[in-house]
């Protein structure tokens, strides 16, 4: 290993200036750890003219991306850019120009993670990803070392701190949803297109990292049903609030017999249950291992130095791997085929609001569909409209199948005393 590290930096925003700034601001705590010095010695970025809030410490800016690809000094690439299809382009030609690699880039991660892993380990590289899950939380670590000794049956968590951040927020100050989205932007939690965040599909990047790692089996990004958040409403949040439920965006990778299920969706969670307290941009993770029980990991899971610590720490890691000469070798590939469960097999308690005809014989009609697919009420609530012929029933379930709520849920969209079903969502925690 060489007196100094030299790294190139593939993006200036908010993960990209935590970065420069921790590197900078921790540069004697890195140096004691590694041995020698790490520096940023060439930035990539679209705009050179951008005004950027970090001092970068007479790093070469460069909007050509070979002018930190092709570098011969360079050692480490750190990808805070995104993108997807040219960023996997680029990532394999520094993986190939023997060049180690740090991203934050779950989108990339879940896609393209088996093949950037692969051509890592051929050509002796490192690909590390950590930030790439719940920012600043050592998710991934946790599950690749800490946990490692164990069979992991069950993760499930808040991990998108945006629509936890919206959710929170329209909860406790009864904020309208585009605002609060905006302020998310604002403070940099949320992606380039916001869509990935609100509809569930950056959690579902993230559930599919951790299922593949968690549960040593390769599962994809279809491989997860995925709902979002942006249907949910603020009388839902109400109904949630007086039923004693808050809603969050929970992601659920479970294990039974070697068969997995992996969801992300909008979930009410009983105010007592402890991710019914993670708040804000923060993110939290059950972790359920065979052995050590459960275990649980909260903290931010978006924002610059927190997701800049997580990128750092595995450069620190890289560092030292070079340091041992064991770049590359360090990951092993999937040990388990993969096996989706049924919709037989997937079991859950669901929260329904129907608008109702308030008329004789219609709760009658809509408890003998609930009977005949063998779905049982937990708490059932009528609540009459004053002034109109309607009322809302609302309904929480006793377990039931994925297949049985389905069958049912078509059927009562199909009856005549019920107006229109007004929303649904899993129901988790509690008996
Ligand atoms: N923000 C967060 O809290 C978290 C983000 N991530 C991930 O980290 C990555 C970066 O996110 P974030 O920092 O928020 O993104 P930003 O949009 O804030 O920053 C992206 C940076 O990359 C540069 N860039 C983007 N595309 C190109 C390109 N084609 N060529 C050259 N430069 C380019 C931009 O240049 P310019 O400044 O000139 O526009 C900018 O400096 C993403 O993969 C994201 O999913 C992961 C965890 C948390
Ligand atoms: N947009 C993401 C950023 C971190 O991964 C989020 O909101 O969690
Ligand atoms: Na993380």
């Amino acid at each position: 290993m060489s007196a100094e590290v030299r790294v190139g930096l593939l993006g200036l925003g908010t993960v990209g200036t935590g970065v420069v700034s921790i590197i900078s601001r921790h540069q004697e705590e890195l140096r004691h750890q590694v041995g020698c010095p790490v520096t940023v010695t060439k930035v990539l970025v679209r705009d050179k003219q951008k005004h950027r809030p970090v001092d970068f410490d007479g790093a070469f800016i460069t909007d050509d991306i070979n002018d930190v690809l092709t570098d011969p000094e360079i050692d480490i690439i750190i990808e805070v850019m995104g993108g997807v299809e040219s960023t996997r382009e680029h990532l394999l030609t520094a993986l190939k120009n023997g060049k180690h690699v740090v991203t934050a880039n779950k989108d990339l991660m879940a896609l393209y993670g088996s093949e950037l892993l692969k051509v890592a380990a051929e050509n002796g590289c490192d690909l590390y990803y950590e930030a790439s899950v719940a920012g600043g939380i050592p998710i991934i670590r946790s599950l690749c070392d800490g946990l490692a000794a164990d069979r992991i049956t069950k993760m499930m968590g808040i991990v998108n701190g945006t629509t936890n951040y919206i959710l929170t927020k329209m909860i406790q100050e009864g904020s309208s949803y585009e605002d609060v989205l905006k302020q998310a932007q604002e403070l940099g939690f949320a992606e380039s297109d916001p869509t990935a965040d609100v509809e569930g599909l950056d959690a579902a990047r993230k559930m599919a990292i951790l299922a593949t790692l968690g549960f040593s089996m390769p599962v994809g990004l279809d491989d997860v049903s995925v709902r979002g958040i942006s249907s949910v409403t603020k009388s839902d949040l109400e109904y949630c609030d007086q039923l004693g439920y808050t809603m969050k965006l929970i992601g659920l990778a479970k294990r039974d017999d070697g068969r997995v299920e992996v969801s992300v969706e909008p979930t009410l969670l009983p105010k007592t249950h402890p991710l019914a307290a993670v708040h804000n941009e923060y993110n939290a993770v059950y972790v359920y291992g065979e052995a050590v029980g459960e275990t649980m990991f909260y903290g931010p899971g978006a924002g610059s130095l927190p997701t800049a610590t997580a990128v750092v720490s595995d450069l620190v890691t890289v560092m030292k791997n070079m340091r041992l000469g064991v770049s590359g070798r360090t990951v092993q590939g999937p040990l388990h085929e993969r096996v989706l469960k049924q919709d037989n097999e997937i079991e859950s308690k669901y929260f329904l609001r129907l608008r109702v005809l308030d008329q004789a014989g219609t709760f009658q009609a809509v408890t003998s569909l609930f009977a005949s697919h063998e779905v049982s009420f937990e708490k059932l609530l009528q609540l009459p409209i004053e002034g109109e012929e309607v009322a809302e029933v609302i309904v929480i379930t006793h377990h039931t199948s994925k297949q049985n709520y389905e069958a049912l849920y078509k059927k009562l969209s199909e009856l005549d005393v019920i107006e229109s079903i007004e929303s649904c969502y899993r129901v988790e925690g509690g008996h």
